[in-house]
């Protein structure tokens, strides 16, 4: 059977003047599936990202999030909504004068009341952090950790909430090949814990290549192919093969 798609983005485009960014984009995030968006700098796979969370509305197309049209939701629905879906920006965006601890338990304020955080956020912390391997850096600052630790702990945070579906932007970007692989294997555990859905916006081959379950690659604001891994390396396009290139 069938299921509803977590997220579907249906023929989307849109422009900033003269630069046609998203040029008729469509996807479809079906449940527990890690599906990665895969293009170069300036392919619009942020403006992609931004669209579904509705920082920017496209000029045509329709995206459904979690069954809502999201064109049709008022600003108090919508944040509703963006509870639901967790996101790992590049910058990470950790609060520098919170410890982890505070940190962690930041999305929670605004989401939960006093009475349910004084009662169940520790215990979620907790559980969070251990999810990422990070348990002892509960009482510690950002600035005490390393890069990828720091990525791990924006994980963390993400997970807190307990989204149905995560947008990860950029996963590995700056980090080393080894740290880098150890965030790939993290992003794996938790698909596989929380049965989430997610979108990886990337070109980080390696990354993708362990993460995802299916490939779109965007090319010229469009799906230009689509595939596992694997079928994507085979394929003889030019366009396609600049990105295997050298594997
Ligand atoms: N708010 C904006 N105003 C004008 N142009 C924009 C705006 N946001 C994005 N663009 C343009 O849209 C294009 C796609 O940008 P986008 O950030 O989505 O690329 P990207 O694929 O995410 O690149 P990268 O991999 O480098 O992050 C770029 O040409 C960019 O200049």
């Amino acid at each position: 059977m069938e299921t509803e798609p977590i997220i579907q983005v249906e023929a989307v485009s849109k422009s900033f003047g003269k630069n046609h960014v998203l040029k008729g984009f469509s996807l479809s995030l079906q449940a527990g599936e890690n599906l990665a968006i895969l293009g170069k700098s300036g392919s619009g796979k942020s403006v992609l990202i931004k669209c579904i969370i509705r920082l920017i509305s496209p000029e045509t197309g329709k995206i459904m999030v979690l069954g809502k049209d999201i064109s049709q939701l008022d600003q108090d629905e919508m944040d509703l909504l963006r509870a639901e879906v967790g996101f790992l920006f590049q910058s990470n965006a950790l609060y520098d004068s919170m410890t982890v601890r505070q940190n962690l338990e930041f999305p929670l304020r605004r989401h939960w009341s006093k009475e349910r955080r004084d009662s169940e956020a520790e215990q979620l912390v907790r559980e969070a952090l251990e999810d990422v391997g990070l348990g002892h850096t509960i009482d510690m600052m950002p600035s005490e950790l390393s890069g990828g630790m720091r990525k791990r702990i924006a994980l963390a945070r993400t997970l807190i909430l307990k989204p149905k579906v995560i947008l990860y932007d950029e996963p590995t970007t700056g980090l080393d090949p080894i740290t880098s692989r150890e965030i790939s294997e993290l992003m794996n555990r938790i698909q596989e814990k929380y049965k989430t859905a997610a979108i990886i916006i990337s070109h980080d081959l390696s990354c993708i290549r362990m993460t995802a379950n299916r490939i779109i690659m965007l090319i010229e604001g469009r799906n230009y192919a689509e595939g596992t891994y694997e079928q994507l390396t085979k394929l003889q396009d030019p366009k396609v093969r600049e990105f295997f290139e050298g594997l």
